[in-house]
């Protein structure tokens, strides 16, 4: 999988060197390009921003910049298309199964936006030659798109087969495809069995895997009722059995 990122603070995305992210990409697994759109400016300053049309507060990234640096990124007669990728607090929200669309997608571009944003003629113009996204991490206003595309990228990646270990899981996954798909996940415990005279639930070292499971939907329920409850609508009634509408 191809990722290209645009943004004019390249040293965001230091953090894909490490961890699974830095494996993946030693791996082969992921083919990761960090670009500064200063790159595309030609003034002594290397001017990426102006003035609003119309007025108002702060500045709006200028087209050309971002035209040159996506001609050059994703060029009109490169064998595939990329889907071009924005994060703005106005987009659609970002979602686990959005995750997992893109992390079947052989190529996406990220375009970091800062300021007020991105003069719109560069995403009418881009969705002339691929598809372009805005997409919202959430309703809170960030000072720019690096840290929203670093949070995607992560989320996209560790669903990319191979990039996770075997013995790390997606499918159990909150959000993951699946009967207990919108509910959250429940606690999870380790050793010791006793801790500061905290002891584990006793369903969990009984070896009663059935016990366990349902213990284990009960949590997600109660943790889902509580915390999300707007997500316990979507359920499947079917999925729902008498029990569980006790809990
Ligand atoms: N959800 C979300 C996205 C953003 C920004 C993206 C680019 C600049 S600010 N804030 N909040």
């Amino acid at each position: 999988m191809r990722l290209d990122i645009i943004t004019i603070f390249p040293e965001y995305f230091a953090p894909l060197e490490v961890s699974l992210l830095g494996k993946a990409r030693r791996a082969g697994l992921l083919d990761v390009s960090v670009h500064d759109l200063r790159s595309w400016t030609h003034d002594r300053h290397r001017t990426v921003d102006d003035t609003p049309y119309g007025g108002g507060p702060g500045m709006v990234m200028k087209p050309e910049p971002w035209g040159e640096a996506l001609d050059a990124v994703a060029p009109p007669t490169a064998e595939a298309t990329p889907r071009l990728v924005v994060p703005t607090p106005s987009g659609r929200p970002f979602t686990q199964a959005m995750a997992a669309e893109y992390a079947a997608r052989p190529w996406l571009v990220f375009a970091c936006g800062r300021y007020e944003g991105i003069d719109r003629r560069v995403y009418d113009e881009a969705a002339t030659r691929m598809p372009v996204d805005e997409v919202s991490l959430g309703d809170f206003v960030l000072a720019g798109g690096e840290v929203a595309v670093l949070v995607m990228i992560e989320a996209i990646s560790r669903l990319v087969p191979g990039v996770l270990g075997n013995r790390e899981s997606v499918t159990d996954d909150s959000f993951a495809p699946g009967a207990m798909e919108s509910l959250l996940e429940g606690p999870v415990y380790t050793k010791p069995p006793v801790w500061r005279e905290r002891a584990v639930p006793d369903v969990l070292l009984s070896g009663h895997h059935g016990a366990i499971a349902r213990w284990r939907r009960d949590e997600a329920l109660r943790r889902t009722a509580a915390h999300r409850p707007e997500l316990l609508a979507r359920l499947d009634p079917a999925a729902l059995d008498k029990h569980d509408r006790k809990v």
